[in-house]
């Protein structure tokens, strides 16, 4: 098959430049660029680039999706080496990215089980609960002193501490209010050093691109930049892990078990049957990664779902009315509010916070789609393009969450349907997912619940600016500032 596969064609591709090739064309908001691309170069399936020295492949069509994360799921499961990731996650970029070593298995195969549970577990579920009552509480004050809210800054605040809490747990022995002031500080630093890992992640790392001229690095100050990033997040999961040794020494009392007490029981238990030791430094890298990994993300589909119904007011009343006509059956009854799940689905297939997945690297020569794609190859599936597909949605550019009640109702994001892939799918699917959603779903429910929402000065709501900011994630451009009127039943 090896040599047959070097006859085929490869695919379409832009002109690039000469040594760069097409770096410059992916841009600012390479998921819109790369759309663009795709769309000139008659490569509305798979599109070839080459990204400086590195080759590069972009699925932006559902079947090239399938492809990619189900036909040949097994050639695309690694993810290709990047300098600032090495050592943002300990020189472990291997535990949690390559595919086949016996420690990536394990990894995963941690860190879904606990994420999962967490997701299911009452304890966890009371702390988000907490959480939201908190955000609510601080918008109420807001409303009171009748400022506009910065809801991107307090959605932002809810997520990380949400994260914050499932991964490196609450204080136990302290009471709520006192833990909830240390909290803050610290999720004001973890704040400062998920951005700047984004930015390093995100950031244009000559090595990544050119790996004859990675001396580079050292000249333009990323390596040092990464370093210095890396030695402060260190310290403070340091002192998270050894803050649960103390606790776990002491009175041993763990009704409420979190990321770093999973970690450390598996550590005790050592010695796993497949010879892997789960040291330290592996601890401190996969508490890192969901950092990174969860908070994000949590906080983009948020910040986009309130964003879509503030400008969509009929929309935002039809769920206000599902939502307050079931408030007393509590937020776990998913099936008293169908419409809240399709408002969910309809702004992640709008605004995936992630676009382009995470980027996958080709392990070995394969055809796709009667392709040759050689191995080394690096890959990005344009998920936001996916979403948006004209020959798969109707309508593809508008918010109508209706759809997932009638026409697209069997349609879920869970990696059966390749036009809905927001979390990606096949071997390297989020391993967060139900948490993520969980925590989006509640904090939506409240904040539509409890109050009345309006753009400040009275703009029209088709005014709002819904652009997106430049990056591999796609946040808002501007913060969303509203006004909160509280509501209360009397009022209806
Ligand atoms: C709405 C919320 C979320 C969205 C949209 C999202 C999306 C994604 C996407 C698109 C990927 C890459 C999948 C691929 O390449 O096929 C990913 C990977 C990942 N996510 Fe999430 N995620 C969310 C929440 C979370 C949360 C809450 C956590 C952890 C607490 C988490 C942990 C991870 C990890 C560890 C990976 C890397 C998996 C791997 O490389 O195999 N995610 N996520």
């Amino acid at each position: 098959a090896g040599r047959n596969t070097r006859r085929l064609p490869v695919p379409p591709s832009p002109r690039g430049l000469p040594l760069i090739g097409n770096l410059r064309q992916v841009g600012a908001l390479p998921h819109r660029a790369l759309r663009a691309l795709a769309a000139a170069h008659g490569a509305s399936d798979l599109m070839g680039l080459r990204l400086g020295q590195v080759p590069a492949l972009v699925a932006s069509s559902p079947s090239a999706a399938a492809a990619i994360m189900r036909e040949h799921d097994g050639a695309f499961a690694t993810r290709p080496y990047f300098r600032t990731a090495e050592i943002l996650t300990y020189g472990f970029q291997d535990l949690v990215f390559a595919p086949h070593g016996e420690h990536w298995r394990h990894a995963r195969r941690i860190c879904s089980a606990h994420v999962l549970s967490a997701a299911r577990s009452n304890g966890h579920h009371g702390t988000r609960e907490r959480e939201v009552a908190a955000m609510v509480r601080a918008i109420r004050e807001s409303s009171a002193a009748s400022e506009v809210v910065d809801v991107s800054k307090a959605l932002y605040g809810f997520a990380n501490a949400v994260i914050c809490r499932a991964v490196s747990g609450t204080g136990r022995n302290s009471s709520w209010e006192e833990e909830e002031a240390a909290g803050k500080k610290r999720s004001e630093l973890f704040r400062e050093l998920i951005e700047e890992n984004t930015a390093l992640l995100g950031g244009f790392c000559v090595g990544d691109y050119f790996p004859s001229l990675a001396w580079a690095d050292a000249l333009s100050g990323a390596g040092a930049r990464a370093w210095r990033n890396f030695r402060r997040w260190d310290e403070l999961l340091e002192k998270v892990v050894q803050e649960h040794e103390a606790r776990r020494r002491g009175d041993g009392d763990s009704e409420e078990e979190d990321f770093v007490d999973v970690l450390l029981t598996l550590q005790a238990a050592e010695r796993q049957d497949d010879g892997f030791e789960l040291t330290r430094d592996a601890i401190k890298s996969l508490l890192a990664d969901m950092f990174a990994a969860g908070t994000e993300t949590t906080f983009i589909a948020l910040e986009w779902a309130m964003s879509e119904l503030v400008r969509n007011p009929s929309t935002m009343h039809k769920l206000q009315r599902e939502l307050r006509r079931s408030s007393d059956t509590g937020a776990s009854a998913s099936a008293t509010t169908p419409y809240l799940q399709a408002v969910v689905k309809e702004t992640l297939r709008l605004h995936p916070p992630v676009p382009l997945l995470l980027p996958r690297e080709c392990m070995r020569d394969v055809t796709v789609m009667n392709f040759h794609v050689a191995k080394g190859t690096r890959v990005f599936v344009n998920a936001w393009a996916v979403g948006r597909d004209p020959a798969s949605w109707s309508a593809p550019e508008e918010f109508r969450p209706e759809r997932f009640l009638e026409e697209e109702r069997e349609v879920d994001f869970r990696g059966a349907h390749f036009k809905f892939v927001p979390f990606g799918a096949g071997r390297r699917v989020c391993p967060g997912m139900q948490f993520g959603l969980a925590t989006v779903e509640l904090a939506l429910a409240s904040l539509v619940r409890m109050f009345d929402w309006e753009i400040p000065g009275g703009a029209a709501p088709e005014e709002l600016d819904m652009s997106d900011a430049p990056g591999l994630t796609t946040p808002r451009r501007v913060p969303l500032r509203l006004v909160a009127k509280p509501f209360s039943c009397e009022e209806q």
